[in-house]
């Protein structure tokens, strides 16, 4: 796998961190999750492929056991508020000056500047402050985040991912490390560059959800069906469009031109009715094999399922029955090979990576007798 070798320690965090560590995971690092001591269950349900040490921080024990980890590491994934790294010794400072090689990740909501820089915060409050929430939800409505996909998965996650594989990559010509400030607030902003770049074209002119992208255009929406289901049109060129009508039935000459922006709450009512005639396996039937851009919205029950998904194999099932999308992208020669185990469970491989990282196993003991870590192993069902 592509990542194979690199040793990565991701601080456990609420969504953004854990998914970023997941896919480092799921690309062939080998991602160690430091937990905190006393928890009953994890909150990372992105863990897939990741191990658990769990270790108090706030024991000076703690914190050189993390530090010793660091210095044989090539990535520190950090999800904390500004500061709290530095409060505990482990800041970028200090870590880069014992593994100078080391990427140091920070992942945060506002970066590690400004005047939120230490504000609790969500993805809902990311994506407000980066311009894109009061362009999403529909005419004469409230803005909608689209579930916490924006900030916390595309925005944090992912261009976090890809600045730590830069950091890598420029790694093999320096020889050094470096700190990434990955903000979701600019990481989401940044998702939106075609927004923000298109408006001098003027495809966002008219108000929010009155425009081509946002749920204004006929063409470009979700329909209800005859049983209760939906599905999603993008039929925006004229070519794709003909196609749309023919697949309805309908006849361009009966009908308003496709840009008319006054006419597309007429032809939107036209498309509703028309969709709400047949069930969403009719429609599917009649849209498949043409380039009309329509498609059947499936729920998560249908989608592996799908003959298309289905061949390529999207979907993967653990080994405790859980369906999952595989990793994506698809890399001829190094694919991503995700692990089909369970989850770690909190500090179940404290004493393997403890082990494995140079420590001798009567030091493990006394960490664990004086608190400063936590084993979890599992019990043998005889
Ligand atoms: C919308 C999403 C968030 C979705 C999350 C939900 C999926 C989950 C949220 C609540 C969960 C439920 C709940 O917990 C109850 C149940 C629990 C049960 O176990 C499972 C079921 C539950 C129902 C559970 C289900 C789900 O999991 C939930 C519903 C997001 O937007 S996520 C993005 C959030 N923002 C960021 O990540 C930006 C950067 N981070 C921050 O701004 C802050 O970290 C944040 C997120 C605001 C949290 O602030 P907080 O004050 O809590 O922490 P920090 O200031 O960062 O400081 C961390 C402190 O922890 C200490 N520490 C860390 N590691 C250790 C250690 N190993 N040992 C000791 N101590 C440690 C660290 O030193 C800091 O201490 P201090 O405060 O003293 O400095």
């Amino acid at each position: 796998m592509a990542l194979a070798g690199i040793r990565v320690i991701e601080l456990a965090g609420l969504a953004p961190a854990p998914f970023c560590g997941m896919m480092l995971a799921d690309f062939g690092a080998s991602v160690i999750r430091v937990d905190r001591t006393k928890v009953a269950m994890s909150l990372d349900n992105q863990a897939r492929g990741k191990r658990s040490v769990a270790l108090n921080l706030k024991t000076p024990e703690g914190v050189a056991i993390l530090r010793k980890l660091c210095v044989r590491s090539d990535v520190v994934l950090e999800p904390y508020r500004k500061g709290v790294m530095e409060k505990l010794g482990l800041g970028p400072e200090k870590l880069l000056k014992e593994n100078p090689r080391l990427i140091y990740a920070r992942l945060t909501g506002y970066g590690q500047s400004g005047p939120y820089a230490t504000a609790a915060g969500h993805d809902i409050n990311y994506i407000a402050m980066s311009g894109l929430l009061s362009r999403l939800g529909r005419h004469k409505d409230k803005p909608y985040a689209p579930l916490n996909l924006v900030a916390d998965f595309a925005g944090g996650s992912l261009t976090c991912a890809f600045g730590i594989v830069l950091a890598l990559l420029e790694r093999t010509r320096s020889g050094q490390g470096q700190i990434i400030d990955a903000s979701m607030v600019e990481g989401a902003a940044y998702m939106g560059s075609f927004v923000w770049k298109s408006r001098a074209i003027g495809m966002w002119e008219r108000g929010r959800g009155q425009n081509m992208l946002d749920g204004g255009a006929p063409f470009y929406d979700t329909y209800q069906t005859a049983d209760g289901k939906h599905m999603a049109v993008g039929a925006i060129e004229p070519q794709f469009y003909q196609q749309l009508l023919r697949g309805l039935g309908l006849d361009t000459a009966d009908l308003p031109p496709q840009m008319s922006f006054d006419h597309w709450p007429e032809l939107k009512r036209v498309f509703e009715g028309c969709f709400a005639t047949k069930t969403q396996a009719e429609w599917t039937d009649i849209f498949d094999g043409t380039d009309a851009c329509v498609t059947p919205v499936l729920s998560f029950d249908q989608v592996s399922s799908h003959p298309h998904n289905k061949e390529r194999g999207s979907f993967v099932t653990d080994c405790g029955e859980d369906e999952s999308p595989r990793p994506a992208p698809v890399l001829s020669r190094t694919p991503a090979d995700p692990c089909l185990a369970l989850d770690p469970r909190i500090g179940q491989h404290t004493c393997e990576v403890l082990e494995e990282y140079g420590f001798k196993s009567e030091d493990i003991d006394n960490f664990v007798a004086a608190g400063v870590i936590e084993r979890n192993v599992p019990v043998a069902k005889l």
